[in-house]
C-alpha cells in the first residue's frame, strides 16, 4: 500500500483539491474561489493555495489584495479573507512588491518556490485546500504534484469550456492526471451557456455538452455545468461572496450542486 505522509505544515488538512485546465482563461481561478466559498457555507474551513505564478488573480477575486503575509515559527501565515476566518489564502500575489509586475522567474525558481509553498504555510486546521494552477501540464503542475503527491486524499478537479477545442486540451489533462497518478475527482464545464440576470432562461452561446461527453468518454466523473453568469463576472471583479448574494441564481445552483458532489467524491478517492 501507498505510504500517507501527514508531515509538518500540511498535517491538519484533510483533503487537497488540484484545480487544473488544458487551456487558459476557462475559469479556473473562477471555479477554485467559488467552490472555496461554496464549501464554506457547507461549514468548512477552507484554503486556498495559488500556485498560478505569473498570473495570481485569487487575491482580487476575494478583495484580498494588497494583505500581507506574515511569518510565524512554522513559516508564512497565510492571509484570511473573512473575519471569521473560515478562508485562508496563500499566493504569490502577496509575495510581489508590486501586484501588477510579471514573475518571469526560471523553472528552478519557481519549483523552489511551489515547493515552499506546500511545506512553508501554516495552514492550521483545515478541511479543505483547494489548489490553483497555472493552465496547461508545465514544469510548475509537475513540482506541485511531485509535491503534494505524499498527502491524501488528493485528488484534481478538470476544467474546461463546452468547445472542441478546449475539450481536446482536457483530454491532454486527464493523460497528465493519469501519468502522475493524480486521482481525477471529475470534469466541470464552465461558461456552459448564458444565464440571463433577468430571467431564468440560458443561452448556448458555444456548443454545449463538451466536457460531459468527454467525462463519459474517458470514464471519468462529470460533475456539472456552469453557465456564463454576468452577477458571477461582477462578484469577482469586485471580490464579493456570488454565494451569499445570488442563491436564486442558475450559477449558484451549480456551484453548490459541484461543492457537493465534491464533498461526496473526496472519501472514495482513498478506497
Ligand atoms: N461562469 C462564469 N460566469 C461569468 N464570468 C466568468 C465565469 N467563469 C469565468 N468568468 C470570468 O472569465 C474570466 C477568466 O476566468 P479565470 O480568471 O477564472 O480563468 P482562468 O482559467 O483561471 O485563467 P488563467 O488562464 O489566467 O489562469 C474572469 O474575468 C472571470 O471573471
Ligand atoms: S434572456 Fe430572453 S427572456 Fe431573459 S431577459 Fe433576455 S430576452 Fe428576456
Amino acid at each position: 500500500m501507498e505510504a500517507v505522509a501527514e508531515p509538518g505544515n500540511l498535517a491538519g488538512v484533510r483533503n487537497i483539491i488540484l484545480v487544473l485546465s488544458g487551456k487558459g482563461g476557462v475559469g479556473k481561478s473562477t471555479i477554485s474561489t467559488e467552490l472555496a466559498l461554496a464549501l464554506r457555507h457547507q461549514g468548512k474551513k477552507v484554503g486556498i493555495l495559488d500556485v498560478d505564478l505569473c498570473g495570481p488573480s485569487i487575491p482580487h477575486m476575494l478583495r484580498a489584495q494588497g494583505k500581507a503575509v506574515h511569518q510565524c515559527d512554522q513559516g508564512w501565515v497565510p492571509v484570511f479573507v473573512d473575519q471569521e476566518k473560515t478562508i485562508s489564502l496563500m499566493s504569490v500575489g502577496f509575495l510581489l512588491e508590486n501586484p501588477d509586475e510579471a514573475v518571469v522567474w526560471r523553472g528552478p525558481k519557481k519549483h523552489a518556490l511551489i515547493k515552499q509553498f506546500v511545506s512553508d504555510v501554516a495552514w492550521g486546521e483545515l478541511d479543505y485546500l483547494v489548489v490553483d494552477t497555472p493552465p496547461g501540464t508545465s514544469d510548475e503542475h509537475m513540482a506541485t504534484v511531485e509535491a503534494l503527491r505524499p498527502y491524501r486524499p488528493l485528488g484534481a478537479l478538470v476544467i474546461t469550456t463546452p468547445q472542441a477545442v478546449s475539450v481536446g486540451d482536457v483530454r491532454r489533462e486527464l493523460t497528465f492526471c493519469r501519468k502522475t497518478g493524480l486521482q481525477i475527482i471529475g470534469v466541470i464545464e464552465n461558461m456552459s451557456g448564458f444565464a440571463c440576470p433577468h430571467c431564468a432562461e440560458c443561452t448556448n452561446v458555444f456548443s454545449r455538452g463538451g466536457g460531459e461527453e468527454l467525462a463519459q468518454l474517458t470514464g471519468v466523473p462529470f460533475l456539472g455545468s456552469v453557465p456564463l453568469d454576468p452577477q458571477l463576472t461582477r462578484s469577482l471583479e469586485e471580490g464579493r461572496d456570488f454565494i451569499q448574494e445570488f442563491p436564486k441564481s442558475t450559477a449558484y445552483s451549480a456551484l453548490t450542486s459541484i461543492a457537493q458532489k465534491v464533498l461526496h467524491r473526496m472519501p472514495a478517492l482513498l478506497s
